[in-house]
């Protein structure tokens, strides 16, 4: 098993009780969709695997290597392990595109190469092929801060994978983009993690993408899991349990399906 959660529990200083013990596996190269409504602990969860949020209890081991409880620089090597995305892109705004797709890789080199800028050959030549894979090798000497958001994301996915992680870290990749974009990045991230054997949890708001994109469905609701299971056995009563009384009819309707590639040519 790549990831095992067992009775990760989460209480934050403020008393909130945002991970009610939960056990969780997830086996190597799957793409797994978690979610669940506001509050429910979708990004506590995703940020306690390499505890950007500290748990309280309960343990995270990734590949056989117990992360709760690793030291800072055992922390940081195991880090290396696990890419990334946020929500939000968090790139620096000044920077081009192909520095902010190296300092992916400055967990590797020494700080001194990295004050100067100086990465090794084989680094950029990646970035470059990366850049090229998803479609932004006419960017590399762009600023950030002159990129649309469906860019950046493309961006921060693949100063993800310059770090060649073994699990991808995907906390609300779509939130600030319209559906064609969405659906473009969903697919983009499923199909470089099926080309590199990656594994990912995707904390994802919409239904229907995660319907759409994920096999597996980890339902959450207030700091517990209440669905495991294919996509295709997310029925009304499912999501009733996930999120409540609601009128689902809407929200799963069959996504309709586009031809377009996730990099337009
Ligand atoms: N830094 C924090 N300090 C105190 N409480 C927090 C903190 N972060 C989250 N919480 C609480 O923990 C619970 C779970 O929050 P979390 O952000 O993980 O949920 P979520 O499912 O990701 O929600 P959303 O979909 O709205 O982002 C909530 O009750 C929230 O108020």
């Amino acid at each position: 098993m790549l990831l095992t959660l067992s009775g990760l529990t989460k209480r934050y200083p403020t008393g909130d009780l945002a991970l009610k013990g939960v056990n969780l596996e997830v086996p190597k190269g799957q793409v797994m969709a978690l979610i669940g409504p506001s509050g429910a602990g979708k990004s506590t969860l995703i940020r306690c695997v390499n505890r950007l949020v500290e748990p309280t209890s309960g343990s995270v081991v990734l590949d056989g290597t117990e992360i709760t409880g690793l030291g800072a620089a055992a922390l940081r090597r195991a880090r290396r392990r696990m890419g990334m995305i946020f929500q939000e892109y968090a790139l620096v705004e000044r920077l081009t595109v192909m520095e902010n797709v190296l300092s992916g890789r400055l967990g590797y080199v020494g700080f001194w190469s990295s004050w100067f800028r100086r990465f090794p050959r084989r680094d950029v030549e990646e970035a470059f092929r990366l850049l090229h894979r998803v479609g932004l090798d006419h960017m590399v000497d762009k600023r950030a801060d002159a990129l649309s958001g469906g860019q950046r994301q493309r961006v921060g996915i693949v100063r993800a994978l310059m770090q060649d992680p073994q699990l991808l870290l995907v906390d609300e990749p779509t939130a600030s983009l319209d559906p064609k974009t969405s659906r473009q990045i969903m697919r983009l991230i499923l199909e470089l993690c099926e080309e590199r054997g990656l594994a990912a949890i995707i904390n994802i708001h919409d239904v229907a993408l995660a319907q759409q994109f994920a096999r597996r469905i980890v339902g959450l609701r207030a700091g517990e899991i209440v669905f495991d299971g294919p996509a295709t056995e997310l029925t009304p009563e499912v999501l009733t349990t996930i999120y409540g009384e609601e009128d689902w009819s809407q929200t799963i309707r069959a996504v309709e399906e586009d031809e377009e590639e996730a990099v337009p040519a």
